[in-house]
């Protein structure tokens, strides 16, 4: 399985919602697509689902460029699936496989392979305006796999969910990512920490940092001082921004967190500034850099 994306660009009138994308995907790979709200997410995944046409760029994978072909080729689970409620599990994926071009028989087969896989065989006679969430979900990856695609698109597949049904389907996904190779959105960053090998994050429509998570770590690898006042006044930022060790400062509540290149100088330089400005700390503690920082830091640039 090899997913190419050139310059993938699309515009909703004026507005950029894609600004010349440009990614790899290679086989057994489970890939987070991470970014805010807004970010266009959503946009990218339904552009490769074929639902979407791109206003500029390429598609390519397995042979086939742009267009409808590719849908036959993957799985695709959109942000909000709706389902016929008054179905239950077994039915919708056997009337889903009929779809695909399955016999009768061959769809009732792959349903049961997959209601099983999923881990709701025992709720296949249920009617699917019974299920949970989480339930639901699983159902709509079983769907996403009727056709034995090499590759699955999932939009936002946990961020509805409760913390229950959220377990449930980072658990499926992990063991799913072994047989399969997953590309998934998220704009949480611990999702995207737990169960992907690599990460795609955009901004604004853009692409602005890619790599798998051990790279990035090792890339973004820097200590923090989070501080924390009893009382935060404006000019805050902009004098802990100027301090020698420090590389950038965002705003928390209750104070900030420092990113720095030199835990001893910024130390110094946090305290003998605090002190000379009677700024009342009440925490300061040094601790290694998170994948969120990182976010935050790429996002700032
Ligand atoms: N049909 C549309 N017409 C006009 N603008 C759109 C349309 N769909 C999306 N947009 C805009 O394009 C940008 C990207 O949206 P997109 O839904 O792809 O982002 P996202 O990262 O998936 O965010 P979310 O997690 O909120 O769905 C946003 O600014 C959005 O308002």
């Amino acid at each position: 399985m090899e997913l190419l994306i050139e310059n993938l660009t699309k515009k909703y009138n004026q507005h950029v919602a894609v600004n010349d994308l440009s990614f790899q995907l290679k086989s057994g790979n489970c890939i987070a697509l991470l970014g805010a709200n807004g970010a266009g997410k959503t946009t990218t995944l339904r552009m490769l689902a074929g639902l979407l046409t791109p206003t500029a760029g390429v598609i390519k994978f397995e042979g086939y460029q742009n267009g409808i072909d590719i849908r036959s080729k993957i799985g695709y689970l959109p942000q909000h699936p709706v389902f016929h409620g008054w179905m239950t599990g077994n039915e919708f994926l056997v009337y889903v496989g009929r779809l695909a071009n399955l016999t009768k028989l061959e769809a009732q087969q792959r349903a049961d392979v997959l209601l099983e896989q999923v881990g709701i065989s025992d709720a296949k006679n249920i009617r699917i305006s019974k299920y949970s969430g989480g339930m639901r979900q699983r159902l709509g990856i079983a769907q996403t796999l009727i056709h034995k695609p090499s590759l699955i698109m999932l939009d936002e597949p946990v961020s509805a969910l409760d913390p229950i049904g959220r377990r449930e389907v980072l658990t499926l996904l992990e063991e799913l990512k072994q047989d399969t190779t997953i590309l998934f959105s998220t704009h949480i960053l611990n999702d995207a920490e737990e169960i992907s090998d690599g990460l795609l994050l955009m901004h604004e429509g853009a692409l602005v940092e890619q790599g798998s998570l051990t790279d990035l770590r090792e890339k973004y690898q820097s200590q923090k001082i989070e501080l924390s006042f009893k009382t935060v006044t404006e000019d805050m930022l902009e004098q802990l921004n100027q301090l020698p060790g420090i590389d950038q400062v965002n705003a928390e509540r209750g104070g900030f967190v420092c990113l720095i290149n030199d835990v001893n100088q910024a130390r110094e330089a946090i305290l003998t500034k605090a002190l000379a400005m009677e700024w009342d700390l009440t925490n300061f503690t040094v601790s290694r850099a998170t994948l969120e920082d990182m976010f935050m830091e790429v996002v700032n640039k």
